[in-house]
């Protein structure tokens, strides 16, 4: 097999899947002198490379100039800009994804002393797996860090549209004249926002009652009166019948009274990992369920570890490597703390930028705290004043009374997700509020407002 190299049907372990949290598992234990044998069906690196977080931030960076440049005659002068795709496109092509091409991912891990094995794994059962009808054995350990791909929503007509996942949307050369967004969590706000800003009609359609469900409330009002601002149509509680495709335009039919069109469809709703596909029920666990149950050390059976999306917690590339280094040590047989998910941070990075750590306010009621909020507004800040248009935001603390620490906070705003990193050290290391109320924060900047909401608890 051209991709094969070094490949040896028994080693110390077999990691399944080469995104993030794989790619760092197998690195790692390869450089501490494992032999490692690392299966990719797809691109060495994953999802995150090469269709999500770094192309679509790249992406995000460029609608943001154009906003910007937009202030400029309020602020500075007179500017007229006119967007183009061509360097959007031009910069994911050749920056982010080498026009997605593996090369230099795969010799960095054959490089740390990984072999590789390009190909679609399965299990077999415990410490095997096989590739094209070849079984691999693993002596000390299988990791599956297989991540997810979308889900697709079974609504009526849609498997029968030419629609698009992220991969379309991140690979685009062109901008559609409309495009309809089925999904309004972060893959599909973050889209929705870029392809407005350079001149297509969009339309987002979310089932749930508010954009960015998962998020606080406020975070929800502010994104959607935000979109709305930049022309955006958001449909919230839309419950979406069927989907058709004339050659041109795709409809939705959302109930009797509302029906959505657009050149583009883009379905955002959602991952899940594919447990069946892997052949999950061979090593005794349950192909149905959600996500690979893991314990705190990763460990899913026996000589069996899963890192990354795949356990459905997070979902995000920090708690994918974060995981990866957690099952290295356990692996090993290296001390080191166990999984601790209290202060997981996660960014929308939207314009404003929904930054957030730990609980929600009704995550924390739910939990049985006894709860203090504080909220503060960046535009009543003296930096928000000094940033003027574009200063929409908010910090909001969520306290547990009785111990008298942060459990939660969303910082949202023009750097929302660079704010939020006070908080995430506050939540992660439990600094008592008390502290937080007589440190000092720095003027004029963003992050004071945190101490503005720290006073407003209550
Ligand atoms: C549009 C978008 C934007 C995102 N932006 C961010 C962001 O800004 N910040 C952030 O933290 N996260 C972001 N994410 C999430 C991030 O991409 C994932 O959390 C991360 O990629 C998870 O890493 P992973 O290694 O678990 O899985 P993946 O990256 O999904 O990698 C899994 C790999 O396993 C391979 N594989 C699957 N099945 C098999 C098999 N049977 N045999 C062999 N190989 C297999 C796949 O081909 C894939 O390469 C974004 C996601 C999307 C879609
Ligand atoms: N900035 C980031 O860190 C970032 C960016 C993009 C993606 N991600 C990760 O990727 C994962 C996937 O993102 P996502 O936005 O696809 O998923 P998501 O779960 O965040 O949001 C999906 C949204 O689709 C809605 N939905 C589901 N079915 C629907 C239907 N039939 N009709 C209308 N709406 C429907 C849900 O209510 C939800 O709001 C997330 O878990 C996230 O962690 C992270």
């Amino acid at each position: 097999m051209a991709d094969q190299t070094g490949v040896t049907d028994q080693v110390d372990v077999i990691v399944v899947g080469l995104g993030p949290a794989g790619e760092m598992v197998g690195g790692k234990l390869a450089q501490a002198g494992l032999s490692v044998l690392g299966i990719e069906a797809n691109l060495v690196g994953g999802e995150c490379p090469y269709w999500g977080c770094n192309p679509s931030k790249m992406m995000i960076r460029a609608g943001h100039v154009l906003t910007e440049a937009g202030r400029v005659d309020q602020l500075a002068g007179t500017a007229t800009v006119a967007p183009s795709w061509r360097p959007v496109a031009a910069r994911v092509r050749e920056e982010a994804t080498a026009d997605w091409d593996d090369t230099a991912a795969r010799n960095r891990f054959e490089e740390a002393g990984g072999a590789f094995l390009r190909g679609r794994a399965e299990l077999t059962g415990p410490g095997r797996v096989s590739v094209a009808g070849v079984e691999y054995a693993a002596t000390r350990a299988v990791v599956l860090a297989a991540g997810t791909r979308p889900a697709i929503p079974p609504v009526d007509g849609l498997a029968e549209t030419p629609y698009w996942t992220n991969r379309e949307a991140i690979e685009a050369r062109e901008v559609p004249e409309s495009l309809v967004v089925l999904g309004g969590g972060a893959v599909g706000l973050e889209l929705a926002q870029v392809y407005a800003r350079f001149g297509a009609a969009v339309t987002v359609v979310e089932a749930h009652d508010r954009l960015a469900s998962a998020e606080e409330p406020e975070a929800s009002a502010l994104l959607q009166e935000a979109l709305a601002e930049e022309g955006i149509t958001v449909h919230t509680a839309a419950k979406v019948s069927r989907i058709s495709y004339d050659g041109a335009h795709f409809r939705l039919e959302c109930g009797d009274d509302l029906g959505v069109t657009g050149q583009r469809l883009l379905v955002a709703t959602g991952r899940r990992p594919d447990l069946a596909g892997l052949q999950l029920a061979r090593v005794g666990l349950d192909p149905e369920a959600k996500a690979v149950a893991v314990d705190r050390r990763m460990r899913a059976g026996d000589r069996l570890w899963a890192v990354g999306d795949i356990t459905g917690v997070g979902m995000f590339t920090h708690v994918a490597v974060y995981q990866a280094e957690i099952a290295v040590r356990d692996i090993l047989g290296e001390p080191g703390p166990a999984a601790d998910y209290r202060a997981v941070p996660r960014v929308t990075f939207t314009d404003p930028e929904v930054g957030a750590v730990g609980m929600t306010e009704a995550q924390a009621r739910a939990a049985g705290l006894r709860v203090l909020t504080g909220v503060s507004q960046v535009s009543q800040t003296a930096r928000g004043w000094i940033h003027g248009p574009g200063n929409r935001g908010f910090v909001k603390l969520i306290a547990d009374a009785d111990e008298e620490v942060l459990v939660g906070a969303t910082a949202a705003g023009p750097v929302g997700g660079e704010v939020l990193s006070g908080l995430a050290v506050a939540v992660a290391g439990r600094v008592p509020i008390d502290t937080l109320r007589h440190m000092i924060y720095a003027y004029p900047t963003f992050h004071r407002g945190v101490l503005d909401a720290v006073r407003d608890l209550s």
